[in-house]
């Protein structure tokens, strides 16, 4: 594993590898949109390994490539080149059909829109991702992640019945009813005040530390990553830096820096 805080990369050299306990790994991954000379990469020959049981930002200025990375390493997209590697799974050995279940099964999503189905309870939500896999729905397990994100007593709500904090809240429920291997979040503080945020931020957290799930976020805001394990910073489609334990004003610091460098 790096030892360095932050430091600069060679291409193709991976950053944040902890061989021993690895949630995803992304083996020289390049996403190109369009065809022919012109088309431009979004990611460019990304490699890195995000260790299990961690909370991971990826950040970087707008354009650099953070949803792109998220999609190839969440199975939400393929790469153009490259392999992803998620809890084990080569992801491009997976047809379509197969691939969409085991995002079903293996992989927590929660966005900045809450995206929840407005027609369905707070219950039916939740564990709208147990049912689509034809698992069953246990009573103590829905309890247990109600409760761990404050939500008891509003399972028979609809969402146009909550606050978007508590939408936020049911997200993330819908996510780790499945425990799965990785929960992907895009800027899922964005739409939100910045208390509520914090109180988001500091769920997404305690599933980490109390329930060890591994956590992937993008996030435009220092703030944001200073409650994670370590920052990924991506420069038109690259990794190109990795800071652990961060801190709000180090990685504010990064960002100016790779925006001048633009
Ligand atoms: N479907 C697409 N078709 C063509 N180009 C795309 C597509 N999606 C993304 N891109 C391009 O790929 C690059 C990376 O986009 P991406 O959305 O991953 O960046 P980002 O860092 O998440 O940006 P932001 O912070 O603004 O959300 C950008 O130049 C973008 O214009």
């Amino acid at each position: 594993m790096l030892g360095a805080r932050s430091r600069n990369k060679p291409p193709g050299a991976p950053i944040g590898v902890d061989p021993s306990r690895t949630a995803v790994r992304l083996t020289r991954v390049t996403k190109r949109y369009g065809r022919g000379p012109d088309a431009a990469a979004a990611l460019d020959d990304v490699s890195t390994s995000i260790a299990a049981g961690g909370f991971t930002a990826v950040m970087g200025p707008s354009g650099s490539g953070k949803s792109t990375f998220l999609h190839c390493a969440a199975g939400l997209d393929r790469p153009t080149s490259g392999t992803v590697q998620l809890g084990g799974q080569v992801l491009g050995e997976l047809d379509e059909k197969r691939l969409t279940r085991f995002r079903r099964t293996r992989v927590g999503f929660v966005f900045q829109a809450f995206n929840l189905l407005p027609s369905l309870t707070v219950e039916q939500n939740i564990t709208l991702p147990l049912r689509l896999a034809g698992a069953g729905t246990d009573h103590d397990s829905v309890h247990g992640v109600t409760a761990a994100v404050g939500l008891t007593g509003l399972l028979d709500r609809r969402p146009s019945q909550l606050s978007g904090g508590q939408q936020q809240r049911v997200a993330i429920a819908r996510a780790l009813i499945t425990r799965p291997e990785v929960i992907f979040a895009d800027e899922p503080t964005g739409a939100l005040d910045p208390d509520t945020a914090d109180g988001i931020l500091t769920l997404l957290r305690r599933a980490v530390t109390d329930l060890h799930q591994t956590v992937v976020m993008v996030t435009h805001d220092p703030v944001a990553a200073q409650r994670t394990d370590q920052v990924l910073f991506l420069a038109e489609g690259r990794l190109v830096r990795r800071v652990e334990s961060p801190s709000a004003a180090e990685v504010t610091s990064v960002m100016t820096e790779l925006r001048r460098s633009r």
